[in-house]
Formats: C-alpha cells, sequence, structure tokens
C-alpha cells in the first residue's frame, strides 16, 4: 500500500540554524501518529511542513504520491493548543466561516442555498462534536474543552484527510482530556482521518496513537548546537489492546497493555 504522505529527505533551516534533518517518512492513510520529543525539537516545525505553511529547505514532500501544495489546503486541517476560534463569531458561525472558506476559497463568502447548506453542515458538525445545544454561543462563553471541541468542528468541517494536532489538550484538566481523547478517537475512525497529533503527555501519545515518532537530534554540538538538526530518532508501532471499533462504543484502550514494534530506530545513524 503506497503512503498517504512521505517525508523524503526532508530538512528544515533558518540560515544556518539546522532544525529538522533527513527526515525519512511514509505514513499510511488511517494512521494515528503520536509525536513527542523534548521542547525545541521541531515537533510544531514538522506540523508546520506538513501544514504547507512552511516548505522544506531540503527534500520533499508527497501528499498521495504528488509534491504538497506550499499553501493549506481543505484536504488538511489543524488544531493548536490555544484556542484558535474567532471571539467575535458564535460558534456557528466559527464553524460556517470555515466552511465558507473551503466552499468559496476567493471570497470566503456563500450566498443563496449554498449558504443555507452549509449552516446545516455547520449546526450537524457542532453536534457531532457535542455542541448542538451551543451553536448561538460566543467562545468566551465556552469552557476550555467546549472551545477546543469548537477548533475541531472548525478543522473538519472542510472534510480534511489529515488532521494535525498540536498538543490540542495540552490546557485542559485531565477529566476533560479523558472526554477529548473519546472524542478524537471517534472522530479518528469515522471520518477515516489521518492524524498527526503532537504532545508532551507521553501517557497520551501511547494511548491513542497507532504510531509513536520522537524528535530529537542524533548529534550534538556542544559548541554550535545549531550545527544539527532533529529527526524521528525512534519510530515505533503501536497496538492498542482495544481496538479502535471498541473505543467507538466508548471504551478506551488501556495505555498499560501496549504491544511495541520497532519500525525504525536512527539514533545510532
Ligand atoms: N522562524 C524561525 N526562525 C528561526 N528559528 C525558528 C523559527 N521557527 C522555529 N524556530 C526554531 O526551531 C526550533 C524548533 O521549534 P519548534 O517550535 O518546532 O519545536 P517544538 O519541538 O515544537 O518545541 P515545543 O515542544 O517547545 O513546542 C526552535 O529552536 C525554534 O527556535
Amino acid at each position: 500500500m503506497s503512503a498517504l504522505l512521505t517525508l523524503d529527505n526532508v530538512w528544515l533551516e533558518y540560515g544556518d540554524k539546522i532544525v529538522l534533518e533527513r527526515v525519512d517518512l511514509d505514513i499510511a492513510e488511517g494512521s494515528f501518529i503520536s509525536i513527542i520529543g523534548p521542547s525545541g525539537a521541531g515537533k510544531s516545525s514538522f506540523l508546520r511542513l506538513v501544514l504547507g505553511q512552511e516548505a522544506p529547505s531540503r527534500g520533499r514532500i508527497l501528499l498521495d504520491d504528488r509534491p504538497l501544495v506550499a499553501e493549506c489546503g481543505p484536504d488538511r486541517g489543524v488544531v493548536f493548543q490555544r484556542y484558535s476560534v474567532f471571539p467575535h463569531l458564535t460558534a456557528l458561525r466559527n464553524v460556517m466561516f470555515a466552511r465558507e472558506c473551503a466552499g468559496a476559497r476567493f471570497t470566503a463568502r456563500l450566498f443563496g442555498r449554498a449558504r443555507r447548506a452549509a449552516e446545516e453542515e455547520a449546526a450537524a458538525m457542532l453536534a457531532e462534536v457535542g455542541l448542538g445545544d451551543a451553536l448561538h454561543v460566543y467562545p468566551a462563553q465556552l469552557s476550555g474543552g467546549m472551545q477546543q471541541r469548537l477548533a475541531i468542528a472548525q478543522a473538519l468541517i472542510a472534510r480534511p484527510r489529515v488532521l494535525l494536532l498540536d498538543e490540542p489538550f495540552g490546557a485542559l484538566d485531565p477529566g476533560i482530556r479523558q472526554d477529548m481523547h473519546r472524542l478524537i478517537l471517534r472522530l479518528w475512525r469515522e471520518h477515516g482521518l489521518t492524524v498527526l497529533m503532537v504532545t508532551h503527555d507521553i501517557g497520551e501519545a501511547f494511548k491513542l496513537g497507532t504510531r509513536l515518532l520522537t524528535f530529537d537530534k542524533r548529534r550534538i554540538d556542544p559548541h554550535a548546537p545549531h550545527r544539527f538538526g532533529a529527526t524521528a530518532i525512534y519510530d515505533l508501532a503501536l497496538k492498542p489492546h482495544v481496538l479502535p471499533a471498541d473505543t467507538a462504543a466508548g471504551a478506551e484502550p488501556d495505555a498499560d497493555v501496549i504491544t511495541i514494534d520497532i519500525i525504525g530506530n536512527n539514533r545510532e545513524k
């Protein structure tokens, strides 16, 4: 099976500072990739490359065997840790705006029947993330968890194939995080998404991921730390104890009972 996303010898450099080097990855459609690594290892930079917000300074990124277009297309959605919704728009208008951007890319405005259809779609998407009763509420009136639900609805309304999550649950209380884990596993499965999630929570990475990437530097020059970039030094296939079908029914994968296959260990190269 060919990969949905391929990174072929990808480097990201700013001047003489190397952030990422020699990133070689094939990511299969439908996988849930957890990404961990120390602060500054380039995890968010990696997501920005896949989003198309930045171009690699060397190497290439392919989506469906075709070079990734430089701008973020509707095939990729993103949710950040801090609520990325518009404060002056209601929940419904926030999701509609994202739908309008996807449906009318140059004017970001739909009219008549198309607009009514977008409104219905946005309301259905909000119901799907558990915000069906909060259509006309402004973000400031929503809790942190509800704002992240809104951000997820906003990302999913364009029907992306790849969902990028940058520490999406990092600011939430543990109880709310559990709810969000259930939600994201359900959406991942029901929408057939390929998810790339950066997290600092190792338990969360093991619990949600089907594959775990660890970004770090292979080599360090103490006198010139910028000379070497990070790469995916560990690449582990995770097999959660509970199958995705079970998670959709409400059960959660058990992070304590996981088997691991090592796909790649680039530490020594
Ligand atoms: N535009 C830029 N110009 C120069 N350096 C940059 C730029 N953007 C990011 N960097 C550097 O790239 C490195 C990686 O940053 P990045 O935010 O991707 O790391 P991270 O692993 O996501 O960190 P954290 O876990 O703290 O969020 C950092 O040293 C950062 O300073």
